[in-house]
């Protein structure tokens, strides 16, 4: 699903935040992004974004080279990676509802359908109830829920999660986690970028860690 080949990213032609980065992600995998603050974590996610090229090497995912992609065709490569972060950036003036309903707006989904599916994704994170809701009447790890519904509306082949549990106490993090483990359950391949060791730990699922832009380690899951 995803394979970086000697990837390499230098930011403003000199800093080096990635350096000759090898790893390749099988389908259906569930994998850990670990290291310190600073180590390349986000900036390999974006590169499988495509919010960043790299500046050596190359990214496939799902056997393609993404770098070369025809700009045309960004959009649609971008439909099939569901993109959860740790702020959630959720709209503070549109419901629960609308907000998960987002990407689909954008595609042009049929609202009926459109709202099918938003029904779905909002049930799978236990918060079909709230639909109505604004964000700020939620808690943190409901917003963050909210988050995990938007981004697996489109039904994602590839989910990407920047510290998804960055602000929330061990017992949401860990339901966060198990959701995440729900969606890799039924075939999504989950990449999480996180420093909560231990919580990475107690999940025992493969670990890639990163140090000053290197992998220095690729743990098989436990
Ligand atoms: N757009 C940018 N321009 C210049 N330098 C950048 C840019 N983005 C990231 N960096 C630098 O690249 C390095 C890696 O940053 P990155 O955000 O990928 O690390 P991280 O492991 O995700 O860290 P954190 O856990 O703090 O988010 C850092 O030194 C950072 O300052």
């Amino acid at each position: 699903m995803i394979l970086f080949e000697h990837v390499g990213k230098r930011y403003g032609g000199r800093f080096e935040a990635l350096a000759n980065i090898d790893f390749r992600v099988q389908r259906g995998e569930m994998v850990f992004l670990t290291g310190h603050s600073g180590a390349g974590k986000s900036s390999l996610l974006r590169l499988i974004m495509l919010l960043e090229r790299p500046t050596r090497g190359r990214v496939l995912v799902a056997g393609h080279d993404i770098g070369r992609l025809h700009p045309s065709q960004v959009p649609f490569y971008r439909r099939q990676i569901g993109v959860v972060f740790q702020d959630h950036q959720l709209l503070v003036d549109r419901s629960i509802f609308h907000n998960v309903a987002l990407p689909l707006e954008i595609r042009g989904v049929e609202p009926r359908e459109a709202a099918r599916r938003v029904r779905a994704a909002l049930d799978k994170v236990g918060l079909l109830h709230r639909e109505k809701a604004l964000p700020i009447e939620l808690s943190g790890g409901e917003q963050q829920r909210v988050g995990i519904a938007r981004a697996v509306v489109n039904k994602p082949s590839l989910l990407l999660a920047d510290e998804p549990t960055g602000n929330l106490d061990p017992q949401l993090s860990a339901d966060i986690m198990a959701l995440f483990e729900d969606f890799n359950r039924i075939g999504t391949t989950v990449m999480i970028a996180s420093h909560d060791l231990a919580l990475i730990a107690r999940l025992r699922h493969r670990v890639l860690r990163l140090r000053e832009g290197r992998l220095i380690a690729d743990e098989e899951a436990a």
